[in-house]
């Protein structure tokens, strides 16, 4: 049988109706369903692979070095990490918990970075025990608390100053972080300030400058904007005699989630690394944050509907997947096209898909137009980002499955939880 990818299923290539059934790379989205249940959610290791390597090419391809960390954030599964450590990526890591996560995955410590406002001291131990690359260091009570406890375990921390560019990404206001507003990152003069002290510091060593604006950014001006002001400062400290490895331009580039058309990473990379070049920073290294990118256009999220329920003023379909499963639509507003797995002829409905979370906030999709029954599957396409690793127990429901599918053949990768698993650990009064 012939597959045809259909327009309508844009930034998917391993997403497609087989005749009449939904399939991604080569299983049906049926079979999963039937083997594993809903909700559960699905990944591409070959879309995975492949936008990675679309990365790794727009590196390769460049008189720049290109250091890739991907942020672990963005999916944070145990296969998802080990498919990217064996491709030779390094992490961005925002926690201890990501840490071990990337170590249990077989991550190189040696190509870490650890980015966040707020790490604990612990976390710092275990960082410098395990020997990270960097630290992205966010203020100045960071900076000297690293120091502190890089004097105890008799080390020296390699820091790269998150300074705040104060650019607008574009984004939505919940994922900007490159405003002077938002909690991120140092001012340009406190930088420079930092960098300077940093030199009287004994356990510390500068060796890079970061930024990070924000995420599903669709343009690169406001990354020109930010690598510019970034540059303005690495000038300003090495004129007064401090030295600059590495520049981390963050991650951030966006997908296609209905209708957006954002930069590959070649198109994105490409000018940020000329200006590089010609501002005369073309021998120092890159580093990139990406983690959307990589794997959002790589999963969906398989649901079954519930039941069918009109109001006078409105259809909803109630499906079992609800905003713990999957809460960017409620938290962000966001649109995610939603597919059914089987093609079915009949007039359409607009269906309001909510979940079975007590929350009227509990929605996947409003007004979509779909021929449905109950018992239909479905598909919520660009589920491989922010999907699981947001997941809650919210109204003690156990988070879903992950399946990797590969070619024709679908690996369990995390059973769902039980709600013996969610209790496990909790202990009754005496
Ligand atoms: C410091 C840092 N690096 C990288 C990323 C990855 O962003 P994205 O998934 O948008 O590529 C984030 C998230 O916004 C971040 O905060
Ligand atoms: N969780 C956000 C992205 C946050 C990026 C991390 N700073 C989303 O789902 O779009």
């Amino acid at each position: 049988m012939k597959t045809i990818t259909l327009p309508n299923l844009p930034g998917h290539p391993h997403v497609a109706y087989n005749g009449p059934t939904l399939q991604i790379e080569q299983v049906t989205a049926s079979s999963v369903a039937e083997a594993f249940g809903t909700p559960t959610y699905v990944y591409s290791r070959t879309a995975i692979e492949e936008a990675a390597q679309r990365y790794s090419q727009a590196a390769a391809a460049s008189p720049v070095h290109v250091a890739l960390r991907y942020a672990v954030k963005a999916n944070s599964t145990l296969a998802v990490l080990q498919l990217l450590a064996r491709l030779g990526w390094g992490f961005d890591i925002v926690s201890g918990g990501e840490l071990k996560r990337v170590l249990a995955a077989g991550g190189d410590a040696a190509k870490v970075v650890f980015s966040g406002v707020g790490k604990t001291a612990e976390e710092m131990r275990l960082a410098l025990d395990v020997g990270v690359e960097c630290f992205n260091v966010e203020s100045p009570s960071e900076l000297a608390a690293l120091d502190r406890v890089a004097q105890a375990a008799g080390k020296v921390a390699r820091v790269a100053l998150r300074v705040n560019p104060d650019v607008d990404a574009g984004t939505h206001p919940y994922i900007s972080t490159g405003l002077k507003t938002n909690k991120f990152g140092i001012s340009q003069d406190q930088a420079t300030r930092l960098a300077l002290q940093t030199a009287q510091m004994g356990h510390v060593k500068l060796v890079g400058i970061a930024s990070h604006i924000g995420s599903q950014i669709t343009t690169v001006e406001p990354y020109l904007d930010a690598l510019d002001k970034v540059l303005d400062l690495v000038e300003d400290i090495e004129r007064r005699g401090a030295k600059i490895e590495h520049i981390d331009l963050g991650g951030g580039l966006g997908i296609r989630y209905t209708d957006e058309t954002p930069p590959t990473p070649q198109q994105w990379l490409q000018p940020l690394l000329a200006r590089m070049v010609s501002r005369g920073f073309g021998h120092r290294t890159v580093m990139i944050e990406p983690g959307r990118s990589i794997v959002g256009n790589a999963g969906v999220l398989l649901t079954r509907t519930l039941f069918l329920k009109s109001t006078p003023a409105k259809h909803f379909a109630v499906v079992d997947a609800g905003m713990n499963d999957l809460i960017r639509p409620a938290l962000y507003a966001a649109e995610q096209m939603v597919v059914p797995a089987e093609r079915r002829e009949g007039n359409a409905l607009k269906y309001d898909l909510v979940g079975p979370v007590c929350e009227s906030a509990d929605w996947l999709a409003r007004d979509r137009a779909l021929v449905l029954e109950e018992g239909d599957l479905l598909a919520v396409l660009s589920s491989g980002a922010y999907g699981m690793v947001m997941a809650s127990n919210y109204n003690s429901r156990g988070r879903p499955a992950e399946v990797m599918v590969e070619g024709a053949s679908t690996t369990l990768i995390r059973p769902r939880e039980t709600v013996e698993q969610l209790y496990a650990s909790e202990r009754l009064l005496p």
